[in-house]
């Protein structure tokens, strides 16, 4: 194995805040659309184009008051003759101005289109490699969000705004050039621009998204309650509270409501400053042509360029003012698709050992686990599961059977301690290598829309009919078993998961039972996999998950006792911590905790 100075207790890249820019570039760079230099050279090209035939038509124009006051244009000659080829060429300008812009657009919303495929890809592949606990911690509606709505924010705005910010960001620069080529004087203005600018900007970039993010968070509660009242709505009918949960989604989408209204100012301010910014830099250009037309230093028509090519500003003013705040938004949603798709950072970046041949020892040093922001669930605990044998896990609600058995699966990340599979440490390792080696089932079966074979197949892509029918029926579910007639009546072509009749639970997990034989893992957990079965079939399932663990290092959270009787040890958990250890008829001699719910369980079943 190669050493490695990563280990997955570090993370490289925390996903919960938005890439920084640095990232955003490095991530976009490296996807297989993006753009060559062929198309940067081709597109600045035609961009150039389009602002030097707008800042050269806005010249010329002015220029043309020259020929009324009788004058010669430099290179236009004089009189109606001169004023002829003048007008010809702005009429040249213009028809390049129109043409570019669209070619323009096309050239970046092409690249773009591209950008945006290459990037979900690139973060649903992300999704998949990062470490698992990293993807939990963001949660489903995240990673979601961020493979949806954050990209098509950024891909919208390039699309609205993306040529027209371009525009406005190559014409402050292309019409200080044209100025200062009719005299250096106007380059006075540019000192005008940023004491305009500086104040409202940085309003802007202040104020616009903290309140973006309060409606950002109002929008998420909102919905979050939404979904809440549809999941709940059985229980809202039963306890009768319709009213409650329609005031409580009332006051939600006003609080939402209200968030939006908070930016309205922010936007009638901006807009106002622009009025005001605009009007200072033209009676500036106004008041300096005026002065130098006076002293003889200009003529009036390269006057009246000067106030023409500021005139043509105006929108672009305006521009900066309300494109950073649509920018702004359309970069941190992007920093956020972006930090989804260098999840992957986070992978253990060391080649995997081999695959252990048979059942592991199982061996937890010193682990100590706490979710965000809570004290210690798990405090220094050691353990040992051994090699091939079945360990059943009990203890009390909230005992961190659980969260221990998370931990195992490579579901959460420890903050200090060691987990070793077979010797290795599984922080040290990919987790797609301890993933191979630990298979969690837990109550929450998820079955893939489809066929049962394909269905089951993913386990086991080379399996065949007469192998996927055998795991089938070594978890109880035997072509001839009622459990079959009743709920596959196409076999392995009924149609099961999402969009398809719902499967009873208890072969829902026969089936997600069948799929760990398939793999054949060999460190086994079961968490609450067979708590959900009614009593009629709780003992067949229960011989099924015995069947499956049998000859593999597993542990069983137990939720009945009777589960924990079978097994070879039983581990009583209580605050993280092991109170008894032993099988069960040494913890029944012992006389302890164990031999006391033993009790109290037999006695509820007798009087059953
Ligand atoms: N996602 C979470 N965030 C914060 N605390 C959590 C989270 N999940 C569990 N806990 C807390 O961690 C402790 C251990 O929970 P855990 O689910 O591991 O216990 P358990 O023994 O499996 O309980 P049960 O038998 O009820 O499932 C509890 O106090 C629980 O409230």
């Amino acid at each position: 194995m190669t050493a490695t100075t990563f280990s997955s207790y570090d993370r490289r890249h925390d996903a919960l805040a938005p890439a920084s820019g640095r990232d955003i570039v490095r991530c976009l760079r490296s996807l297989p659309g993006f753009p060559g230099p062929g198309w940067w050279l081709l597109t600045a090209a035609v961009f150039g184009l389009n602002i030097a035939s707008m800042t050269g038509s806005s010249t010329l124009l002015g220029r043309s008051v020259d020929f009324i006051s009788g004058l010669a244009v430099p290179g236009f000659g004089s009189g109606r003759e001169g004023f002829t080829v003048l007008l010809g060429v702005v009429g040249v300008l213009m028809f390049v101005e129109l043409v570019t812009r669209p070619a323009a657009a096309y050239l970046m919303f092409s690249a773009t289109r591209r950008l945006t495929v290459d990037l979900r890809r690139r973060c649903l592949a992300a999704t998949l490699e990062a470490p698992i606990p990293d993807v939990l911690e963001l949660g489903t509606g995240n990673v979601m969000t961020r493979l949806t709505k954050d990209i098509d924010t950024a891909y919208r705005a390039v699309q609205s705004i993306g040529t027209r910010f371009v525009v406005t960001a190559l014409m402050f620069p292309f019409t200080f050039v044209a100025l200062a080529l009719i005299s250096p004087w106007y380059l006075l203005l540019l000192i005008l621009l940023p004491a305009i600018f500086a104040v409202p900007l940085k309003r802007t970039l202040t104020g616009l998204p903290v309140a973006t993010n309060a409606l950002s968070t109002a929008q998420a509660r909102r919905n979050n309650m939404l979904l809440d009242t549809i999941r709940g709505l059985p229980t809202i009918r039963a306890f009768g509270v319709r009213g409650w949960a329609t005031q409580r989604l009332e006051r939600n989408s006003w609080d939402t409501v209200q968030r939006e209204a908070d930016r309205i100012p922010l936007f009638l301010r901006l807009i106002g400053t622009g009025y005001l910014a605009y009007g200072v830099l033209l009676a500036g250009a106004i008041a300096l042509s005026t002065h130098l037309v006076a002293q003889g230093a200009l003529t009036t028509g390269a006057a009246s360029a000067a106030v023409v090519l500021v005139v043509r500003l105006e929108m672009h003013v305006f521009n900066v003012l309300i494109f950073t705040g649509e920018i702004q938004n359309a970069l941190t949603a992007l920093g956020r698709a972006v930090s989804l798709a260098l999840l992957s950072d986070n992978a253990i970046d060391a080649s995997a050992p081999d695959d252990c041949p048979e059942s592991p020892e199982v061996r937890i040093e010193d682990l100590v686990f706490r979710y965000p922001g809570g004290a210690p669930i798990i405090d220094g605990l050691c353990l040992t599961l051994e090699a091939g044998t079945t360990t059943a896990l009990v203890g009390a609600s909230g005992a961190g059977k659980s969260t221990l058995a998370g931990l195992i699966a490579g579901l959460q990340r420890p903050a200090s301690g060691t987990i070793s599979i077979g010797r290795v440490d599984t922080s040290t390792v990919p987790d797609t290598w301890t993933a191979r080696q630990v298979s969690l089932i837990s109550q929450e079966v998820h079955l893939f829309s489809g066929t049962l074979r394909e269905d089951l197949r993913m386990a086991a892509p080379d399996a065949d009919d007469a192998a996927l029918t055998a795991a089938l029926t070594r978890v109880g579910l035997a072509p001839d078993s009622a459990g079959w007639q009743r709920w596959l009546p196409e076999g392995l072509d009924t149609l099961i998961g999402a969009g398809n009749d719902d499967l009873s639970p208890e072969v829902e997990q026969q089936i997600s039972l069948a799929r760990m034989v398939l793999v054949d893992p060999p460190v086994l957990i079961m968490d609450e996999a067979t708590s959900e079965a009614g009593s009629d079939n709780a003992r067949s399932l229960e011989r099924a998950a015995q069947a499956v663990a049998r000859g593999r290092t597993s542990l069983v959270v137990a939720h009945r006792l009777d589960q924990a009787v079978a097994a070879d040890r039983i581990i009583l958990m209580d605050h993280g911590v092991v109170v008894e250890d032993g099988s069960h008829r040494e913890l029944l001699a012992v006389g302890g905790r164990y031999a006391e719910l033993h009790a109290r369980w037999s006695g509820s079943r007798n009087e059953d």
